[in-house]
């Protein structure tokens, strides 16, 4: 199997019946996947499995060439996510999360140029906890992207973004694909698709 993402006959079961089954995807670096479907379909749980946070019933899966284990320090190195749990810390301002995150991962931030991109700047000594719904999901977008990355894992990231937010946020991940990563969406908003090299689209 070769791709940073390759997932071959994929199978997870939900009680006792399959959520998805024979699901094969493989995404290669500078490309996309959309994973379309209506609530409760699988999506999260499909990315989840991406991220080693749990296990398929079969199937053979691997991303950046192993098998996922979001425990491993390498792993979450290379594969970076937004997902439902994902979290800020409510007390640091936006500008202060650019700073740890170039701390963390030992490289140059231009944090002028992350908050703009984010749509952000002018809240960039605000604590977090104070934004708005939207400017959190934007902050964490940020947080998810203003990284190194080979692989980005992404589960409804439009949620919260206003009409301009996911407009950017289209353009967001083709721009990512764009610099080599595989990217993984999981989302509700259509002009994703549009963009998108592959598509898992359920029910
Ligand atoms: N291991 C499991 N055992 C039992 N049920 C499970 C298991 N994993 C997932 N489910 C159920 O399967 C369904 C799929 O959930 P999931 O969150 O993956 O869907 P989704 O497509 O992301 O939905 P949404 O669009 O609402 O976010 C849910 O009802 C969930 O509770």
């Amino acid at each position: 199997m070769e791709g940073p993402v390759a997932a071959r006959g994929l199978g997870v079961r939900a009680g006792d019946h399959w959520l998805f089954r024979g699901l094969d995807l493989t995404v290669a670096a500078g490309e996309s996947a959309v994973v379309a479907g209506p609530n409760g379909s699988g999506k999260s749980t499909l990315l989840r499995c991406l991220y080693g946070m749990e296990a398929p019933a079969e199937g053979e899966l691997r991303v950046c060439g192993q098998v996922p284990d979001e425990r491993e320090r390498d792993f979450r190195r290379r594969v970076s996510v937004l997902l439902d749990d994902s979290e800020f810390f409510g007390e640091l301002t936006p500008a202060q999360h650019v700073e740890l995150l170039a701390g963390s991962f030992g490289a140059d931030a231009d944090i002028g140029k992350a908050l703009a991109d984010v749509g952000l700047a002018d809240r960039a000594a605000v604590p977090a906890g104070l934004l708005s719904a939207g400017q959190q999901r934007r902050l964490l977008l940020l947080g998810a992207t203003a990284r190194p990355f080979d692989v980005l894992l992404l589960d409804e990231p439009e949620r919260a973004l206003d009409v301009a937010g996911k407009e950017w946020l289209t353009e967001l991940v083709g721009r990512v694909a764009a610099a080599g990563a595989a990217v993984v969406v999981a989302t509700h908003h259509p002009p994703l698709l549009s963009v998108a090299d592959h598509v898992v689209r359920w029910g």
